[in-house]
């Protein structure tokens, strides 16, 4: 089946926070793939995954990992997809150590960078969305009516619990 997001993280303990980026994806009608793919652990499948990834029309992929995240920077080295890497929160280093292993990538091959955990997750979902909706009038209806409800819901001064 053709999708337009590919959505891919390093383990399944990661699917929590990727999931925030699956639910905005589903939320405004986007097709998109969920897959483990891990530099470390499956790199065959990291590299057949990245050398197919065009032809089979994915346009942007969300690649999500902790620790030693070298997961979106490899893809990057593999596909000229563009990536948005989400650093996922670790307990050890509370996602510092993700950000930092995702976001300073050598010249040639960059890697969209989002916040850690599951805010970054979001948006990357949101950040694919903009993305597409360049080439998509329908879906840029969608997103920025997405927004304008956002703007909507939020109060315009605080109250008490
Ligand atoms: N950072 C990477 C990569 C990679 O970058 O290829 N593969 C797995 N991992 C990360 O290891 C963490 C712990 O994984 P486990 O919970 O499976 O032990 C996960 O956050 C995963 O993204």
């Amino acid at each position: 089946m053709a999708v337009d997001v590919g959505l891919i993280m390093g383990s399944q303990s990661d699917w929590p926070t990727m999931k925030e980026a699956a639910l905005i994806l589903d939320e405004l009608g986007i097709p998109y793939e969920a897959k483990i793919v891990s530099a470390h652990r499956t790199p065959d499948r990291l590299w057949s995954y990245g050398r197919e990834a065009a032809g089979r029309g994915i346009k942007v992929i969300i690649a999500g990992a902790g620790g030693a995240a070298h997961l979106p920077g490899m893809m990057a080295s593999k596909t000229r997809v563009p990536v948005i890497g989400v650093p996922v929160q670790t307990r050890a280093l509370s996602g510092v150590d993700s950000l930092y292993s995702i976001l300073q990538m050598p010249k040639g091959y960059p890697v969209a960078t989002m916040a850690i955990g599951a805010a970054g997750a979001a948006n990357a979902g949101l950040m694919a969305a903009g993305i597409l909706a360049l080439m998509d009038p329908a879906l840029a209806a969608r997103l920025d009516a997405w927004r304008t409800a956002l703007s909507a819901s939020i109060p315009e001064e605080p109250k008490d619990d």
